[in-house]
C-alpha cells in the first residue's frame, strides 16, 4: 500500500521509562507506558493520511495491542535502543510500497490525529519533517520521504542532530512545532505539566490519579535535575 507509514518503536513495557523511577514504581511505569501506547495507537488509527502502521517491539502486550489495531509487528529481539528499532522498521518498509515514513515514539500520547496528518501534509512538500520536543531537545516525530533518506539519530539533543543531518544532505527540513506531539513524558516534571493537544484519555486518567495521590513532589524534581 503506497503512502506514508508510521513506525512505532516500543521497548518492553516492564523496562519502560526508567527515568521516572524516582517517582514511580516499576508497575506504575509499566502501567503508564501501556496507557501512553494505547493513546498513541488511537491517534494513529484516527489519522487520515497513514497507509499503515508498523510497530517494532519485543513486548508481548504491545505486539497484541498493535495487532488489535491492524498494525504490522516487527519483532525486536535485541532491544538495542530506539535507533536500532527504528532502523528495523525502516528496513521492513523497504520491501513495501511506501512513499515515506513517520517515526512516532510510544510516549507522545498528547499528539492528535490532525497533528499526524499535518506531518504527512508537510511531507508531501518536504523530504524531511521534524517535530521537536517542546522541552528537552528531542525529536518527537520524524518524517522521511523516501523512508530510507536518512539514518535515525534519536537520543539526547536529537532535534539539532536530525536538523544538521538533513542540511548536510542538502535538504531543508520542515520543522513543525506542535503543542500535543511536542509533549512527551520522559522525566518526573513531565508528569505534572498540563498538556494541550489530543484526547490522551488513558494517560490523562493516570496522571490525574497520580496528582491526587501525591502532592507535587518538588524534591524529586530537584534530585532529577541534579543527576548527571
Ligand atoms: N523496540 C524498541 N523500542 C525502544 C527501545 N528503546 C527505546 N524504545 C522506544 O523508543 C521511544 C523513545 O524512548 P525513550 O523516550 O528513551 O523511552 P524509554 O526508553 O522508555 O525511557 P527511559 O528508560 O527513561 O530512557 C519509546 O517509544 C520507547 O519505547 C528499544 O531498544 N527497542
Ligand atoms: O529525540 C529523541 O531521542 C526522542 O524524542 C526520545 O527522546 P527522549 O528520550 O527525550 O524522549
Amino acid at each position: 500500500m503506497s503512502g506514508y507509514w508510521a513506525i512505532v518503536p516500543v521497548k518492553r513495557l516492564d523496562r519502560a521509562k526508567s527515568r521516572l523511577s524516582l517517582l514511580l514504581s516499576r508497575a506504575e511505569r509499566q502501567e503508564l507506558a501501556g496507557a501512553m501506547l494505547r493513546d498513541v495507537f488511537d491517534v494513529l488509527v484516527g489519522a487520515e493520511r497513514l497507509s499503515g502502521i508498523v510497530v517494532v517491539t519485543n513486548d508481548v502486550q504491545a505486539a497484541e495491542l498493535a495487532s488489535g489495531i491492524g498494525a504490522s509487528v516487527v519483532p525486536d529481539r535485541l532491544e538495542a535502543g530506539t535507533n536500532e528499532a527504528v532502523r528495523q522498521g525502516l528496513e521492513w518498509l523497504l520491501g513495501r510500497d511506501c512513499e515515506g515514513a513517520i517515526v512516532v515514539p510510544g510516549d507522545v500520547p498528547f499528539a492528535s490525529p490532525a497533528e499526524v496528518d499535518a506531518v504527512a501534509g508537510a511531507l508531501d512538500a518536504h523530504a524531511v519533517v521534524l517535530v521537536p520536543a517542546l522541552r528537552d531537545g528531542g525529536t518527537n516525530m520524524l518524517g522521511l520521504r523516501p523512508s530510507n533518506l536518512m539514518e535515525p539519530a534519536f537520543g539526547p539533543d536529537s532535534f539539532t542532530r536530525h536538523l544538521a543531518m538533513a542540511r548536510a544532505a542538502g535538504i531543508t527540513p520542515r520543522v513543525l512545532h506542535l503543542e500535543g506531539a511536542g509533549h512527551d513524558i520522559d522525566v518526573s516534571s513531565d508528569l505534572f505539566c498540563s498538556a494541550e493537544g489530543g484526547a490522551a484519555a488513558r494517560t490523562r486518567a493516570f496522571l490525574e490519579r497520580l496528582a491526587q495521590n501525591n502532592p507535587v513532589p518538588a524534591t524529586a524534581w530537584l534530585k532529577e535535575e541534579l543527576q548527571p
